[in-house]
Formats: structure tokens, C-alpha cells, sequence
């Protein structure tokens, strides 16, 4: 297969309603698409960065450039034959794994399509449909919490996640057990914005039997979140922390996390995130889909990741409608709290051509 070039596209999504979490508020995405386009095929990737350095150091402009000077240029001297081979082409620069990961997930897409191959078979999925969770922001107020998880159990969702932060964390964990019972999969994320500090206060989480609290501390505290594994009942899922296969271990050595949420924008791509099912399956230690509000492009890959063996616990695989009143490609709905994975080549969907053109801001040609 031979890459002719990359179309990097920006595209921007409103939001059905403000997404809040411990860093910010979020009303629409600003994403940024890669198309790469090869002699056999075409395929897709979207980088999941964010406007602003706010959920890690990459951002949507820095993403465009290091691809720009750097990571497209570099593709142009190794000529990878394969989508296997565009991470060692890419090694020498460090870092930038959301850039990395649309660019290899780009080439493996057009690679796939090519070879008429599913993605989901790809990566090894054991599911024709995934379990799927939902992530619920930080609200102004218990009440509106409350209809809003009852509006997503409605719907069928098969596990509420709260997002939480100091000054709300306690009082919303407790008002959803109380209107809703012990019986809901419940889990909460913090997204850094505790300290070690806040020991007991987490501690204070145990009673509520959630499945899991994600991420409390700074992304850089693995000992930290093993002093505090060892302190809280509930159990520790790390995010942000596990840029890699190799983090992963670390941290599972360390006692850091019992459980890891795998995004394959945060890690480099979707072959790193098996690396990372992989390892977790031979420890022990289940995993999840994170979601970082793909469009249906990345959400669609999102899924086909989740349907690996080792994706025990339902992830924030949720339907189109979660967050956008118009999705990019065929919209994911939400049938008895599943989601099917896509069976046609590569990620199996695409962006919807009239959809695409509405909401595109730019378009720039990198050739090889
Ligand atoms: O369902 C989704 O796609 C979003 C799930 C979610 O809560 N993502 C969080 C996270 O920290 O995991 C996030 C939100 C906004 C920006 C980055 C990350």
C-alpha cells in the first residue's frame, strides 16, 4: 500500500448540552479529522484533542502542526508498508500520542478496507455488541442530576458514571444511591482534581459500592495512587496515567490502579491499546472503553476495541445522541443498553458527506 498523503480536516460538533468536568466546561467539539489517502484505499482517524491543554499537554493546534513538521514529513522518508509500521517511524518524536494515534489509526483504517477487513477482527473482538456505560457531568445542582441520570437509565444504559471534584463528590454519589439503590453500576471520575490529601475524603466513597474511582490524582502520582489503593476499599482505575503499554505495567506493579480505562487516543493508537488489553488480561486486571466524545468515526473504532475479552466492565461507549444532536456518520443508537460493532472493512462506517461538509472549518493537503 502506498500513501499518497493526509487530509487534516477540522470539523466542529455542538454539543446537545455542557459537558462539565474538574477541568472545564465543554459546549461543542473542535476536532480535527485525518484522511489518509493511499494508492488501494482511503481511511480515517480522529484525534481525540481536546481545544485546550486541559485533559493532557496536547490540544487540537499542537496536534496539526507536530503532524505538519514532523510526523507526516517523517512517514514520507520511512514509507511504512503497514500500519504496523508507522509507530516505529514516528519513535524518534517524542510524546504527541493523540497525533500519533490518528495517524496510525488513518493508515490502519485505509490498510483494512483495502484487505476488506473488519477492524473489530483486526484486534482479536470476541462481541458482536458492547455493554455501554455513560459519563454525567458536574451539574449545578442535585436535582438536575438526578434527571439526568434518570433520563440515561431510561434510555438503557447499563452504567452511570459521575464526574466529580472536591465540593462535589459525596453528596451526588449519595443522592443517585438513594433515588436510585445499590443496584446500578456506579463509578465516579475525578480527572486529577485530588490530592493525596484527600485520603479519608475518598475513603469516604466506600460505603456507596462503586465499581471503580478513576483517576483522583494528578496523572503523574502513580505512588500516590498506590498509597491510596491501599487506603480506599473502592477500587483505583487509572486514566490519564496510562499513556502506554509500559505505564500500564508500572502501575499495575506498583498496586497503583486494579482496574485501567484504555482510550486509544491517550496511548498512540488501537494496536497499543491491545498491547494494553493484553498485558491487563495476563495480570488480572479488567479494563474499559474510555471515550473522549468521538464522533461516530472514533466511536466506532471505540467499539470495535470494546469488544476484546478482556473489556469486562462497560465502557463510555454511549449512543451519538449523548452528544450530538447530528452525528458525523449513521448514528450510534443505544439497542437494550448495547451498542453493535460495525462489520464492514476497516472502521466500518462513514462521515455522512452532506454532514461533513456542513461542519467543516478547514481542510489542509499534506503530501507525502
Ligand atoms: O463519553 C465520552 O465520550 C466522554 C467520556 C468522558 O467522561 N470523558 C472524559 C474523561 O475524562 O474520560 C473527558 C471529557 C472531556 C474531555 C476529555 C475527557
Amino acid at each position: 500500500m502506498k500513501l499518497a498523503g493526509i487530509e487534516l480536516r477540522r470539523v466542529r460538533m455542538p454539543l446537545v448540552a455542557p459537558f462539565r468536568t474538574s477541568f472545564g466546561t465543554q459546549t461543542d467539539r473542535d476536532v480535527l479529522l485525518l484522511r489518509a489517502v493511499t494508492d488501494e484505499a482511503e481511511g480515517w482517524g480522529e484525534c481525540v484533542a481536546m481545544d485546550d491543554p486541559l485533559y493532557s499537554s496536547e490540544y487540537v493546534e499542537a496536534v496539526a502542526d507536530v503532524l505538519r513538521r514532523f510526523l507526516v514529513p517523517a512517514l514520507a522518508a520511512h514509507a511504512p508498508a503497514d500500519a504496523t509500521a508507522v509507530a516505529p517511524a514516528l519513535h524518534p518524536f517524542k510524546g504527541h500520542r493523540m497525533a500519533k494515534a490518528a495517524l496510525e489509526t488513518a493508515i490502519l483504517d485505509a490498510e483494512l478496507r483495502a484487505a476488506g477487513r473488519p477492524l473489530s477482527r483486526e484486534l482479536g473482538a470476541v462481541h458482536d455488541r458492547v455493554p455501554c456505560g455513560v459519563s454525567v457531568g458536574i451539574m449545578d445542582s442535585r436535582a438536575k442530576l438526578l434527571d439526568t441520570v434518570d433520563g440515561y437509565l431510561s434510555e438503557g444504559y447499563v452504567r452511570i458514571k459521575l464526574k466529580i471534584e472536591p465540593g462535589w463528590d459525596l453528596a451526588p454519589v449519595r443522592a443517585v444511591r438513594e433515588r436510585f439503590g445499590d443496584d446500578v453500576l456506579l463509578q465516579v471520575d475525578a480527572n486529577t482534581a485530588y490530592t493525596r490529601a484527600d485520603a479519608d475524603l475518598l475513603a469516604a466513597l466506600d460505603p456507596f459500592d462503586l465499581l471503580l474511582i478513576e483517576q483522583p490524582l494528578d496523572e503523574e502520582d502513580i505512588v500516590g495512587h498506590a498509597d491510596l489503593s491501599a487506603r480506599v476499599r473502592t477500587p483505583i482505575c487509572l486514566d490519564e496515567s496510562i499513556t502506554s503499554a509500559r505505564a500500564a505495567a508500572d502501575a499495575i506493579r506498583l498496586g497503583a490502579c486494579r482496574i485501567v480505562n484504555i482510550k486509544p487516543g491517550r496511548v498512540g493508537g488501537y494496536l497499543e491499546a491491545r498491547r494494553i488489553h493484553d498485558l491487563c488480561a495476563a495480570h488480572g486486571v479488567p479494563v474499559w472503553c474510555g471515550g473522549m466524545l468521538e464522533t461516530g468515526l472514533g466511536r466506532a473504532a471505540n467499539v470495535a476495541l470494546a469488544a476484546l475479552p478482556g473489556f469486562t466492565l462497560p465502557g463510555d461507549t454511549s449512543a451519538s445522541s449523548r452528544y450530538f444532536r447530528t452525528d458525523l456518520t449513521e448514528p450510534f443508537v443505544l439497542d437494550e443498553g448495547h451498542l453493535a460493532v460495525p462489520t464492514g472493512p476497516g472502521i466500518g462506517v462513514d462521515p455522512l458527506p452532506e454532514v461533513l461538509a456542513e461542519i467543516t472549518t478547514s481542510i489542509e493537503w499534506l503530501p507525502l
